[in-house]
């Protein structure tokens, strides 16, 4: 296994330092010198932890046309993650220890970053009876977050009893909060573009009633609850009533709630066709302002890769969501750094720390120290870069950042002292 040596590397908060990895540890940090390692120049770089991401579609099993897990993984280290938790709802839905382990070796194989799998909450994710949550937990995956996403537990009931169950073991249910019966046929964001463009609208509410609601069976049961892509100025403030009341909630933003807004809905590009949809610029300004003061804990991609058929389609067919793993850093540089409303210290915290704890995953999300795991990536802070589809690691191309240029990019990323993106090209 080949040592390296990274020389003059910024990290957030304090002076340039070398780091030597080996053995899949940083064995040393300071001014480093002698050492017959292969060396990385890290002058002008920053050093980060490895991302961790909560919530990325990885599509396999089922649809490996828009994403496998290879492909996804090698799209993450490319985006500086070197851990993701990959969402329950493939084909068939990780929904039993089988799958699951399914999906956690097959990220094993991969070895690009670490794949942590999110189980089901419910069988089929049908909303009807609750999936085998315990076994799920006990396979090799090791299953810590549960969740439906791309549906919401909407029936109370069931979501007291998941939640009542996941405690046990300090699970989190992970709530794509959407109230069905206030979405159906909804296309975008409802409100004044909606209203001017004609298109069934997807009320705020329909989110934070569901949000509201969970937070209140949370602190009734006592149990830990994570809200996945809040999306409205009311949700944030909901989050900031629930905190404050000691609830356990923490909740997580996507890069494009971050710096979309649903004006793009109105070229009728289903690119911008998202769930929950792109809100308007005082949701943005909110969200931006809950991820700065922590009401907002983490920033998670909700990558969702689309076939090119099921997006470039009429806006009512197309499948919603966006690609986001390696554009995510860049665009929180760029609301939330190059803003001034945070700074590297606050991106680690968002976009490493605090999502590793969530999930649980003590490798990950570590202060770069001897001793830790060599989980990091490098950063040119310095760098603009222009999004091109075409060339990205992700089997789907539906970024919504095409030809937008971005602010600061990956250079190099370790995986346990292990390269996965050098140069800013995928080793792998
Ligand atoms: N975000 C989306 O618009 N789509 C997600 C599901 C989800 O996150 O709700 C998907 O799986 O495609
Ligand atoms: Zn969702
Ligand atoms: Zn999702």
């Amino acid at each position: 296994m080949t040592t390296y040596l990274i020389k003059g590397a910024r990290t957030p908060g304090g002076d340039p330092t070398d780091l030597l990895l080996r053995d899949g540890l940083i064995v040393e940090t300071g001014s480093i010198s002698g050492s017959d390692a292969e060396v990385i120049d890290a002058d002008g770089l920053i050093a980060l932890p490895g991302l961790v991401d909560l919530h990325t579609h990885l599509r396999e099993p089922g649809r490996e046309d828009a994403e496998t897990v290879e492909t996804g993984s090698r799209a993450a280290a490319l985006g500086g993650f070197t851990a993701v938790c990959a969402m329950a709802n493939t084909d068939p839905v990780a929904d039993t220890a089988g799958v699951v382990e399914q999906v956690w070796r097959l990220g094993r194989d991969a070895g690009l970053v670490d794949v942590q799998p999110i189980g089901a909450v419910t069988v089929g994710l049908a909303g009807e009876r609750l999936a085998e949550l315990g076994a799920m937990a006990e396979s090799a995956a090791a299953v810590r977050i549960f969740s439906d996403d791309g549906h919401c537990v909407h029936d109370p009931r069931l979501m007291r009893r998941a939640l009542e169950y996941v405690r046990a073991f300090d699970g989190v249910i992970a709530q794509h909060a959407e109230e069905p019966r206030l979405t159906q046929g909804a296309q975008m964001h409802e409100g004044v573009e909606s209203a001017r463009l004609g298109m069934t609208g997807w009320p705020a509410v329909a989110e934070e009633a569901i949000i509201a609601r969970d937070v209140l069976l949370a602190e009734h049961v006592g149990a830990r609850l994570h809200i996945c892509h809040v999306s409205t100025a009311g949700s944030v403030e909901i989050l900031r009533w629930a905190k404050k009341r000691g609830i356990r909630v923490t909740a997580e933003v996507t890069p494009h709630h971050l710096l979309l807004t649903d004006e793009k809905a109105g070229g009728y590009d289903p690119v911008f066709k998202v769930n929950p949809p792109l809100r308007t610029n005082e949701d943005v300004a909110a969200l931006r302002l809950g991820l700065a003061d922590g009401t907002i804990d983490v920033v998670a991609t909700d990558h969702a890769p689309h076939a090119l058929q099921d997006k470039e389609c009429e806006w009512a067919y197309a499948r919603p969501g966006m690609v986001g793993l390696e554009t995510a850093l860049s665009v929180v540089v760029a609301t939330m750094l190059e803003t001034g409303l945070m700074d590297w210290a606050g991106l680690v915290d968002r976009m490493s720390r605090v999502p590793a704890r969530i999930a649980g995953l003590t490798e990950h999300g570590n202060d770069l120290v001897a001793g830790a795991p060599a989980n990091l990536t490098l950063v040119d802070p310095a760098v603009r870069w222009s999004v091109d589809p075409a060339a990205s690691a992700s089997r789907s191309r539906n970024t919504p950042y095409a030809g937008l240029t971005l602010p600061s990019r990956v250079v190099a990323t370790f995986l346990r002292g292990v390269p996965t993106v050098l140069e800013g090209k995928a080793v792998r």
